[in-house]
């Protein structure tokens, strides 16, 4: 691919800076947005005729429910002007001074109280395929966030436990919510907060005196402890002296015996060494393993004499409660007789702790929403001991995955999951034997792609909802799929391949003229919106949408206008607005935390 001309690029900088200047509206961003800088045209122009500021009115613009309205629509009764809207929209249509707008808006129309802008889409092809050239694959991305900092807590799982749904979910929305803040310009702490502590780790060693293998636990840490734990839990039942040793070896950990200790943490290391090698395959990492075991006592301590100086706790039977229930939120142990802690007592300390290391302007809690009631009982503990930074935290709940077992039993390990979402991507792609045959690294590919069919399954529809795990329908290349991303997304990259001529950051786009490039430009052009939408929302489906969106539009785009075979100008003009689409689709994809493929 052919680099860019700096010289022109540095030129048509510093016209587009002065011309920054002018048009200037708060909330514009005129460096990232380039469809910002037409509605502040539009703002500006508007607020000539109007005693509303440009501010106020660019805040308003919109799309017209009606594409064939135009690019914008203004709805004047929002403005509330005083008056009839229609008449206002009907005199400002004709007074527009459309030359102050320069050559950026070509028509404006009243409809009712509708004002409908039509921007020239000339000059949109013009700067935004320039700026995406310049930006490549920070396209889209802005600097709001600047100097803030999110902490934001997925996946999670517990020790010897399975990695089921929910935390697969966890993991999936986590790292999005993480990739959408760093695309916002924050600074991001992804933090993993183990099940790590607990009378269930006495009842494990207790366990692995009996049934333990060094040998297996080398080789699959998670699976074999996992066993291990079944195994005693089922022994446990029977014979209270498990539970009286397990008891006993909690006890040793929590006074800090470091023979009880070593254990516990060679098991720690060696899962959190596995799951690594896992969450790389999802394409994820954490800067933090955190976990329950890791909450300073200290903190913990402080915590409840906080509680107790503000008359929270009350005792019963020996344990620490604290009343909610004028708040509908129950009563929750924070101690139990025995003085250990509990959950909830580890999450108020570890929240804590938190906020003093980070100092986060936001943090996130991404776990079903089965621990809804959990998740309100720790914030209005937190507000009741006077922690103001509460306010700053937030819990992001989903709903529940139904059938996600591999179609032999039930799997709860998350690599069996994933080796059977392989298997059967594999498979899939077998059945159309000549592109398979042309395909290096089938196995690979049949992982990312079974990976993103997974993920995408997951991130369609809003969080909250339930959804089903469906074997057939997620591999499908048609239909909203994970593969029909990647599928779109590899045609792209062939076209860029086969076309045999190279990316010309001058070619003349004046040329893209027909309705379906259009469309296109005017879809790509969307993105930098998009990405600042998810961080309000929190919402992956609406970044899957505009990924199905635009490739659905460049599907219909390659339909009648192709690269191949057009006169050469024509066809650099294409292949850049194709260029562009790639990046774009790329760039998204890669937002939701896919890995993009170039074949497959
Ligand atoms: N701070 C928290 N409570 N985070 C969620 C932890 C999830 C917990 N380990 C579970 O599997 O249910």
């Amino acid at each position: 691919m052919s680099t860019l001309h700096t010289e022109q690029v540095a030129a048509q900088d510093k016209i587009s800076s002065i011309d920054h200047e002018k048009f200037k509206v708060k909330g514009a961003d005129l460096e990232n947005n380039i469809l910002d800088a037409f509605r502040s045209r539009i703002a500006v122009a508007v607020a000539e005729l109007s005693e509303k500021s440009a501010d106020d009115i660019f805040a308003l613009l919109d799309a017209p429910k009606n594409p064939e309205h135009g690019d914008f629509a203004l709805a004047v009764p929002r403005l509330r002007v005083n008056g009839n809207p229609a008449q206002f929209a009907k005199s400002w249509a004709e007074k527009v001074n459309v030359p102050l707008a320069n050559e950026y808006i070509v028509s404006v129309e009243a409809t009712g109280p509708y004002l409908n802008f039509k921007i020239s889409h000339a000059l949109l092809a013009k700067t935004l395929l320039n700026h995406i050239c310049r930006k490549k694959e920070s396209y889209g991305v802005n600097q709001t966030g600047a100097g803030k900092t999110v902490l934001v807590e997925f996946s999670s799982p517990n020790i010897a436990k399975p990695f089921h749904a929910g935390h697969l979910r966890s993991t999936i929305i986590g790292n999005f919510i993480k990739n959408v803040h760093e695309a916002n310009g924050w600074k991001t702490i992804g933090m993993n907060y183990l099940g790590d502590w607990g009378k269930q780790y006495g009842i494990l060693a207790v366990g692995f005196e009996k049934y333990g293998s060094e040998e297996e636990l080398l080789t699959d840490p998670i699976k074999h402890l996992y066993d291990v734990y079944v195994k005693i839990n089922a022994d446990a039942e029977n014979d209270d002296d498990v539970n009286v040793r397990a008891r006993a070896y909690f006890k040793k950990m929590e006074d800090g015996d470091e023979e009880a200790l070593a254990l516990w943490r060679k098991f720690r290391d060696l899962s959190i060494e596995k799951y690594k090698n896992t969450y790389a395959r999802l394409n994820v990492n954490f800067d933090v393993y955190s976990g329950e075991s890791q909450v300073p006592n200290e903190k913990i301590l402080n915590a409840l004499a906080v509680l107790r100086e503000k008359n929270l706790v009350q005792e019963s039977n020996g344990a620490l409660i604290i009343d909610l229930k004028k708040y509908k939120l129950d009563v929750v142990v924070v101690q139990k007789q025995d003085g250990t802690t509990l959950y909830i007592t580890r999450d108020i300390g570890a929240a804590i702790d938190r906020y003093e290391k980070y100092k986060f302007d936001a943090m996130y809690y991404v776990i079903a929403s089965q621990q809804d009631l959990h998740m309100s009982q720790l914030f209005k503990v937190l507000e009741l001991m006077g922690n103001e930074w509460v306010n700053r935290c937030k819990h992001i709940n989903f709903g529940l995955v139904k059938g996600m077992s591999t179609r032999k039993g039930t799997a709860v390990f998350l690599d069996e999951i994933l080796e059977q979402t392989k298997i059967s991507m594999h498979n899939v792609m077998k059945q159309n034997e000549a592109k398979y045959e042309q395909i290096d690294n089938p196995e690979e590919i049949a992982d990312i792609v079974g990976i993103s069919a997974t993920m995408i399954q997951d991130m369609s529809a809003k969080r909250i909802r339930n959804y089903e795990f469906n074997w057939d329908r997620m591999f499908s290349f048609e239909g909203d799929t994970g593969p029909y991303l990647q599928y779109a997304h590899t045609r792209l990259c062939s076209i860029e391949r086969n076309c045999g001529l190279d990316i010309n950051p001058d070619a003349d786009v004046s040329l893209l003229t027909e309705r379906p490039a259009i469309d296109l430009i005017n879809m790509i052009a969307q993105y930098p919106d998009v990405v600042k939408g998810a961080l309000r929302s929190l919402e992956p489906c609406t970044v899957v949408t505009y990924a199905m969106k635009l490739s659905h539009t460049v599907s219909a785009a390659l339909e009648t206008l192709w690269v191949m075979g057009a006169p050469k100008d024509l066809a650099e003009a294409r292949l850049l607005m194709y260029w562009a689409t790639r990046i774009t689709l790329g760039n998204s994809l890669k937002l939701l935390g896919l890995k993009p493929l170039e074949r497959m």
